[in-house]
């Protein structure tokens, strides 16, 4: 796996795109924007995405899909709702037997799928994995030790990906748990959300710790309905995601909860934004599914009542804490 093609050259693509090129790979970086396959190829940096940062010069930025999909293995880092378009204007161009990397997170609103489902239905046979944990974008192109999950079916592939696209800062640990792998991800940033706001609005550190803790609770509750083992649950795509992403400002959910803690309307934080924070669409997803499979998700329904139905905040606060007092299961 010499040839590594990464779709989407946001912050998380372009991060990606230096872990591969560390790794001693050939990356062609596909970028929708005529600037960043400038800025990526002349400057060597993603100037929109990933300021600041020096790209390693081997990258090779393009506008072409089908230019990156020449690859032995390839990566797709779209944000999520835009994921099963991406593998539609792919599918002509990917080689039989070539690994496609899911690398967003996320649930798609229009029909509840995961990741993995909507490539599967758009890409039939090709080989499909997920990349997930917890990585802040900017961290891992700086060459800052992180740790991610890489789960896919076939062992032998999956070795051959370690190999292709770890190395001494960046170190992925394999897993057969596609399901599991995805659910973390998608539903910590939601609850990262919900972190910001306990932040903006001053409600300390101990409403942070409970709400991490249920919110793994109902990632635990998910994950078992979704077919999920309660190990990845623990593991660097859940405990270890949910962890960092509801304790930084770093990161975009927990940041623009902060916002919205603050008093600021979602329209104007998500106006001033070019990156993408996911929770926002996968609260609205997440609900949905968990009342379609029966899964008890009161914070994650919380935090979507805030964003998509205008519910009041300090209504949700008060309405989630005088909920009658039950035993600490999952
Ligand atoms: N940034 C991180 O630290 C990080 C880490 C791990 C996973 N992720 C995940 O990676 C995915 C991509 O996030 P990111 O941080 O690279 O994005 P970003 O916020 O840095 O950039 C936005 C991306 O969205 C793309 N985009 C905008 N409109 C689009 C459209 N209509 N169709 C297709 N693409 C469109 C842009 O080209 C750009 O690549 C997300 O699911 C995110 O959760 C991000
Ligand atoms: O900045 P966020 O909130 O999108 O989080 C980035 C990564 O998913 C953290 O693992």
């Amino acid at each position: 796996m010499q040839r590594i093609g990464v779709i989407g050259a946001g912050a998380w693509g372009t991060a990606l795109a230096m872990a591969a090129a560390r790794a001693g790979r050939d990356v062609v970086l596909q970028a929708r924007e005529t600037e960043v396959v400038e800025a990526v190829n002349n400057r060597h940096e993603n100037s929109l995405f990933l300021p600041g940062i020096p790209l390693d010069p081997a990258i090779r930025a393009t506008g072409s899909l089908s230019e990156a999909a020449d690859a032995d293995a390839l990566l797709l880092v779209t944000p999520a709702q835009h994921l099963r378009a991406a593998c539609r204007a792919l599918r002509s161009d990917l080689k039989p037997g070539v690994p496609v990397i899911i690398c967003a997170k996320g649930i798609e609103i229009e029909t509840g799928s995961l990741m993995s489902e909507a490539a599967g239905a758009e890409l039939g046979d090709q080989p499909l994995a997920v990349l997930s944990g917890p990585t802040f974008a900017a961290e891992v192109a700086r060459g800052l030790p992180t740790a991610v999950t890489l789960a896919i079916a076939d062992s032998e592939q999956g070795q051959a990906l370690l190999t292709a696209l770890g190395g001494r800062t960046f170190r992925p640990y394999l897993s057969d748990d596609l399901v599991g792998a995805q659910v973390g991800g998608a539903v910590k940033n939601v609850l990262a959300i919900a972190c910001g706001i306990v932040h903006g609005r001053n409600l300390g550190d101990n409403a942070r710790a409970a709400l991490i803790t249920r919110g793994l609770a109902e990632i635990a509750r998910l994950g078992a309905r979704l077919g999920a083992r309660a190990e990845t649950l623990m593991g660097l795509s859940g405990l270890g995601d949910l962890t960092l992403t509801c304790s930084s400002l770093q990161s975009r959910n927990m940041s623009l909860g902060a916002a919205l803690g603050q008093g600021r309307s979602l329209d104007d934080v998500l106006g001033e934004r070019r990156s993408v924070a996911e929770g926002v669409f996968t609260a609205r997803a997440v609900t949905r599914l968990a009342a379609d499979k029966g899964v008890d998700m009161p914070l994650c329904q919380a935090v979507d009542a805030v964003l998509n139905h205008g519910a009041d905040l300090d209504d949700i606060i008060d309405a989630l804490m005088t909920r009658p007092f039950k035993a600490e299961t999952v």
